[in-house]
Parts: C-alpha cells; structure tokens; sequence
C-alpha cells in the first residue's frame, strides 16, 4: 500500500477527499466522514483523549493516631528537682470527603486504596506540645456515594477491655476485703498472727491494672519505683471532633461547601505535669495518644450530569458532545466506539468572573445568543443583563455521553444498561437519533422502552434494599444461631414499579446527522409523533401513565458541522430551569 499521511502529525491535515484522490483506502481514512473535511468535530480516528474512569471504589481510610505525652522535668543549675515540664502529644489528622467540580472519575482513588492522615507528633520537653497530624480531604466528583463497610475503632476495644480488666479488678478487690475480715476476725479470737497473715498471703496474684496500658513510663525507673507505682485514673478529655455515627451513609448530591468529616484523629497523649498533685510532686508516667479509626468505605460514582445523552450506538452522541462542549470523546464510524462514560461542561461565562447568562429567561423567548468562544472553545452563551433578576446564575452545565443503547440491552445485549446509571440522575434526558438510520420514532421508542425497563429494575432493587434495612437481628447479632431474623416494621404494601422516576423527567430529541440528503421526511415524521405525544394523541413513548409530556420538542442537528447546537443549549437551559 502506498504511504499515507499521519492526518494527526502532518502540518496541513489531508483532507478525506485528498486521500481518495490518493486512491488509498486504509481503515483509517474509513473511520472518518468520507464527504466532510477532517476537523474537530470529525476527527481522525487516533485525535482522541484517553480518559481513565473508574466507576467504584473500594477504600480504607485511617485517621491519624495521637503523638504520646511527654515526660519532662526542668532541669537547671542550682535546681536540683525540677518541676515537671513534658508537653502533650498532638492530636491525630482527621480525614475529610468533599465532592468538587472538575472531577468526574474515582479512577484516582481507585489505585490509591489506602488514605492516611498524619500522625500526632509527640509531645517535647520544656513544655513543647507534639505538632497535630496532617488532614486529608478526599475529593471526588459531585455524585459519589458513600457506604461504609466496616470500622475498626480502638478505643470501643479498649473500652470493652477496661471493663472486662475493671471487672477483675473489682473481684480482686473484694478478695482482698474479705481476706483482711477474715484476718482481723481471727486474730480477734485469738488463733494467732501468723495464721491471720497466711489468710492474707494465699490471695491470688494481683490483676494487671485496667488502664496501664495507656501509660508510657519513664524509662529509667527503678523495678522498685515501677512495683509501687500507682497510675491515676484517666481524665475525662473534651473532643474537639467527634467520630462520624456509624454507619456512613453519604450522597454526595451537590458540591459540598465544606469538608465533610469520615474520621477524626486520636487525641494525643498528656504530658507528665497534668499528674502532679500533691502526693506525686515528679509522675514518672505520661499518657499515650489514642490509636486511631480505620474504615473501609466503597465509593460510588452516579454521575450528576445535568443532560445525558441516549441513542444508539453511531448515532453522533460523541460528535455532538464535541460540538457542544471542549471534550475529546472518540469519535469513529462503527457501533460502541465510546465505552466509558464522557462528560462534558458546556461554559456559560464570559471568564471573567462574571456570568453573562441568567439562569430564568424572563419572557417566553429567551433572548440568549450563542458564540463558539474561540480561545476556550466552549460554547458562550450570551444575554442582556437583567437587574433584580434570578440571584445566582447558572454558571455551567455538564453533559453525559454514554456508550450506545441496542435493542435487548436490559438482556445485557450489547454493552448492557449499566451505563444508564449516569444518565439516571440528569436533570434532562436527550435521546440522540440518528435521521440516516431509519425509522427515527421506531429508534425512539425502542430507546425509550430499554430506558423504562432499567428504571423499573432499579426501583425493584431500591425496594429490595429498603426491605432488607428493615430486617433486624434479635439479641446483640453476635451469635446468628441464636438470633432470631424479625422485620422490623411490617413491609408497606407492594407498589408495582412504574418506571415514573425516569419517565417523569423532561427529554427532548436530537435529530442529528441531518445535513446527510434524504433525512428530511424522517424529521417531519418524528415532529409530527413528538407534536401528537405533547398534544396527548399519543402515548408517551415509554407508555408510562403521568410521564413528562409537557412540550417534547426535536431539535434537528448537523453536529459534524456544529450546526444547530446552539438550539439545544437553548432548549437545556430552558428545560433544567423549570
Ligand atoms: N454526516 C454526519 N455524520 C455524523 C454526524 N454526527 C456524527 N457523524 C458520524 O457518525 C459516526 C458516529 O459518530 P459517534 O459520535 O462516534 O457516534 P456515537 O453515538 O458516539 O457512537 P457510539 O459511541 O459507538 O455509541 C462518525 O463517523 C461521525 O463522523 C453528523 O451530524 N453528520
Ligand atoms: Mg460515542
């Protein structure tokens, strides 16, 4: 075969028409519109951004343990016994979630598996408290659930073994009671000292103090000093972040203003001087810092798009988020070229801070302008300024694209229905047809029905899930044999599921590809069925009862030459703000 041109390398790019000429006809030059020179929005097939996405993941979290008190005494010349000066331990860094703009994948998370927090430094002589550890803030993409799986808190397992050791403790000490009645009692009779004092020596080994283990020592003590040690109760501490109630359950839904709190950090240990009292002028011991909390959390991406897209597989759904938005989705000729959710972010702002479209047109016609911004790209969205208007303007929208749709794909045909997951949550579905691949209302109602199939199984396992909520365990759950399985509250009468929570949203067509000749009577077919569904003559495609049927429009579109994509922003706004 004679050597083609690279289109993607060469300096003026071939156009497709000159690789014909050429009388060359690689499998490259076929991916491309043959008729229409190469550009951005009919790329060659390797212009395209690689996008790592991942979906779900599963991770786990650790807080930063407390720094370990410190003991210190001030030594100077002439002060022989200086008072005692270790300063506390920092406290662990808390992990934070926050979900931002900008990011539309776990993909990052995904490969990370393990977050940590910093630890508490400990704490130093003269006073000098540990620094705190470092807070993390995990960020991820606006739509990310959160569940927690599992908590591993230490401190609730120490609890549990402070009482069990007080427990001891207490038996001890009653023991030892009994043994000094016991003693007084004989001697009172008269048996004999020595008798008296066997009594007392046949008690047990005393138990290990409940609480010693949260102690460091002093290093140089003496056997003699560590035997006589008697270690403090603990102080009661205020905390300044309180752990997060088991167990999380986050729907990261909107940008979250701040930080939200996963895990806090362990308290850090207390320096020697908060011991001293009047018995115990030098406490040879300080406190630990607390372990920290380790979580394992499973992240899920819904993506929030505000419009997903809908079609067929080769309808131009890629192509027309590249009209609209600066994406680099691949684009090709041939069915399932996505297979990764795109998203795309149409920019409403002029960049200079300040937004130059109102979120509500003011009258029925709204009096935006579009431009195709040549330096970003992106489409600008133009109106004049209206004063006392809608407060907070819509600044951007994002689009969905997902991988084509096929006949039988809730029968996992296909790449299956998955994907509709993304586009479940859009504020504005938009089914992208094709006007050169047949019948457009037969491809929209079949699109439709695979759609009200996906939402009815998802309001069956969202039911499913809510029964299973309610099932409790009877006893503490620990021992399953004995427990025995009640429902909690007796399950609501079964609602059959209708589909309503998709169908309910408002859609509109995009009639793409219509510059190709011979479309024309396909789109006034589809015009005349969506007139007659809006008009109620006909069903709504879905054949859903109550479904969104107020004005179902169809856009027609080129978008392999950007041409009419400004309607269909037009069209979004005004369906995302009613
Ligand atoms: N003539 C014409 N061709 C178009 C238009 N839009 C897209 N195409 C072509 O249609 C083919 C498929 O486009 P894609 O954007 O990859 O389609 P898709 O819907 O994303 O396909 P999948 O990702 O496989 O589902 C490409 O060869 C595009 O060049 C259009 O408006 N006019
Ligand atoms: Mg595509």
């Amino acid at each position: 075969l004679p050597r083609v041109p690279r289109a993607g390398f060469s300096t003026s790019p071939p156009t497709s028409t000159s690789i014909a000429e050429n009388g060359s006809d690689s499998t490259e030059t076929s991916t491309t519109n043959d008729a229409i020179p190469v550009s951005r929005l009919n790329p060659p097939p390797d212009d395209y951004a690689i996008s790592s996405f991942a979906d779900k993941a599963r991770i786990t979290i650790l807080a930063g343990g407390g720094g370990h008190g410190c003991i210190s005494f001030l030594r100077e010349a002439f002060l022989a016994n200086g008072p005692a000066n270790g300063g506390d331990g920092g406290h662990g860094g808390n992990v934070y979630i926050q979900a931002v703009h900008g990011e539309n994948s776990l993909h990052k998370l995904a490969r990370r598996r393990v977050i940590r927090a910093g630890r508490g430094k400990t704490g130093q002589g003269s006073n000098r408290g540990g620094a705190r550890g470092e807070d993390v803030v995990i960020q991820v993409p606006i739509g990310t659930v959160v569940r927690e799986i599992e908590r591993i808190d230490p401190m609730d397992e120490e609890n549990v073994l402070y009482r069990q050791a007080r427990e001891k403790e207490r038996e001890y000490e009653k023991l030892v009671r009994e043994a000094e009645v016991a003693a007084q009692a004989s001697e009172e009779a008269g048996v004999g000292e020595s008798e008296a004092l066997r009594l007392t020596i046949d008690l047990p080994e005393p138990p290990e103090r409940p609480n010693a283990h949260k102690f460091v020592l002093y290093p140089g003590m003496s056997p003699g000093e560590r035997r006589n040690l008697s270690l403090p109760r603990l102080p009661s501490r205020e905390r300044l972040y309180a752990q997060p109630e088991p167990s999380i359950h986050l729907d990261l839904s909107v940008a979250s203003p701040r930080p939200i709190l996963l895990a806090a950090g362990g308290l850090g240990g207390l320096g020697n001087p908060h011991f001293v009292s009047k018995d115990r002028p030098r406490p040879l011991f300080a406190t630990k810092g607390e372990r920290a909390v380790r979580m394992q959390l499973e992240l899920e991406l819904k993506l929030l798009a505000d419009v997903g897209f809908v079609g067929l597989p080769n309808a131009g759904k890629s192509t027309l988020l590249r009209a609209l938005t600066r994406s680099r989705a691949r684009v090709g000729n041939w069915a399932f070229t996505t297979l990764q959710p795109n998203i795309g972010t149409v920019v409403l702002d002029n960049h200079k801070g300040r937004p130059i479209v109102k979120s509500r047109s003011p009258g029925p016609s709204p009096s935006h302008s579009v431009i195709h911004d040549a330096t970003f790209g992106s489409v600008v969205v133009s109106n004049q300024p209206q004063i006392g208007e809608a407060p907070e303007p819509r600044k951007r929208f994002t689009i969905a694209d997902i991988p084509g749709l096929i006949e039988g794909a809730h029968l996992d045909r296909g790449l299956g229905i998955e994907f509709l997951r993304h586009v479940e949550r859009a504020g504005v579905l938009a089914f992208v047809i094709d006007l050169n691949a047949g019948d457009a209302v037969k491809a929209l109602k079949s699109l439709w029905t695979e759609v009200g199939l996906y939402a009815r199984m998802r309001e069956d396992e969202e039911r499913e899930r809510e029964t299973s909520e309610r099932i409790d365990w009877q006893g503490d759950g620990t021992n399953l044999a004995t427990g025995r399985m009640i429902i909690a509250d007796l399950p609501e009468p079964v609602a059959e599921p209708t589909g309503l929570h998709i169908a309910a949203k408002p859609w509109f067509v995009i009639a793409t590809k219509g510059d190709l000749p011979g479309t024309e009577e396909n789109f006034k077919k589809l015009k005349e069925y969506l007139d007659a569904v809006t008009n109620g003559k006909e069903r709504h495609p879905s054949n859903v009862e109550h479904a969104w049927t107020e004005d179902c429009q169809a856009i027609p579109v080129s978008a392999i030459h950007g041409q009419g994509v400004d309607r269909i922003v037009h069209w979004t706004l005004e369906l995302l703000d009613d």
